[in-house]
């Protein structure tokens, strides 16, 4: 398996990495290294471990096992606020104004804090600076959290399911607005969703997770260009594709439609029909329990 570049300039790096909760592996044996400005989807089904690893690289949780390295320190011992994780949960005080959560983002980071850009960063949800937090929409919650952890410019950006609730136009917004910011600051910024198909155009490399393990690692053209996408007459996984990594295959009618993970030259012969797969196709093969696989667990 391939795994995200480990040589020098990475601004996130885990080593065995693992965090077991009573007999469950959330996570194990995690090895990957992220390069700094890299945008990587982080991604999986649900209960994979993806909020789970986020936790360990923000420094809320410690890892059963291994460790994690983020801007080249345990991130117990984080320079914040250059590394911001906006979680799940969304952590906004209920009872503050939007005005008043905007001040409190600017009192706690007050070195790097970017007023203009985090109100400009709200102004982006419509959200009214005397509404208060409790008043809000999932989807107006999700645009201030993101002002607040967009404002102080942070080195490194964590995000768990920034996209989660919104409406298609409004995830064009979030994802524009994420990546406006890695541009102008080059930051490196890790995002874990299961909107597949946004992802696509927007991130660089690829995290894929599976029940805990990391399946796939590493920048996400190359790892495209690894695998193709075959599709011939239906009946046994002929020999010259079984030489490959058959990542899942599937009957449907008269055909047979393989994912392939090229271990070396792969000639196709004329009656089969090889097409580049796209990153929702990649995924869905990876993480698809119904795959007929071949490839040892
Ligand atoms: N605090 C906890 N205590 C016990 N089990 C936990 C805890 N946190 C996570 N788990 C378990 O660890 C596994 C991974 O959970 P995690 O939340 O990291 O997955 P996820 O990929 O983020 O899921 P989702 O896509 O649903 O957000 C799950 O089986 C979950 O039940």
């Amino acid at each position: 398996m391939s795994l995200l570049d480990t040589t020098g300039g990475s601004a996130v790096r885990a080593s065995g990495l693992g965090r077991r909760f009573h007999r469950t592996w959330a996570l194990r044996e995690a090895d990957f290294a992220v390069p700094a400005g890299a945008i990587t989807a982080v991604v999986g089904a649900h209960g994979s471990g993806k909020s789970t690893l986020l936790s360990l690289l923000a420094g809320l949780d410690l890892p059963t096992t291994g460790y994690a390295e983020v801007l080249g320190a345990d991130p117990r011992r984080r320079p914040q606020p250059a590394v911001s994780h906006l979680g799940q949960s969304r952590p906004l005080y209920d009872y503050l104004t939007v005005a008043e959560t905007l001040r409190l983002g600017r009192e706690l980071n007050r070195e790097r804090w970017d007023e203009p850009y985090a109100r400009r960063l709200a102004e982006l949800g419509e959200l009214s600076p005397t509404a208060r937090v409790r008043t809000l929409s999932g989807g107006e919650r999700v645009h201030l959290a993101l002002a607040l952890a967009l404002g102080p410019h942070p080195d490194v950006l964590l995000l768990d399911e920034p996209l989660a609730g919104l409406d298609p136009l409004a995830r064009g917004r979030v994802l524009r607005a994420i990546l406006g910011e890695a541009a102008e600051s080059g930051a490196t910024v890790l995002l874990a969703s299961h909107e597949i198909d946004d992802l696509a155009d927007t991130c660089d490399h690829l995290l894929l997770l599976d029940h805990g393990r990391v399946r796939l690692a590493g920048e996400l053209a190359p790892l495209l260009d690894e695998h193709l996408l075959l599709t011939g007459s239906a009946g046994e996984i002929p020999a010259w594709l079984r030489a490959h990594d058959v990542v899942r295959s599937r009957h449907t009618g008269r055909q047979l439609t393989a994912l392939v993970r090229r271990t070396g030259e792969l000639d196709v012969p004329a009656q089969w029909r090889a097409d580049a797969p796209t990153l929702p196709e990649l995924v869905l093969a990876y993480l698809d329990p119904a795959a007929e696989s071949v490839v040892p667990a």
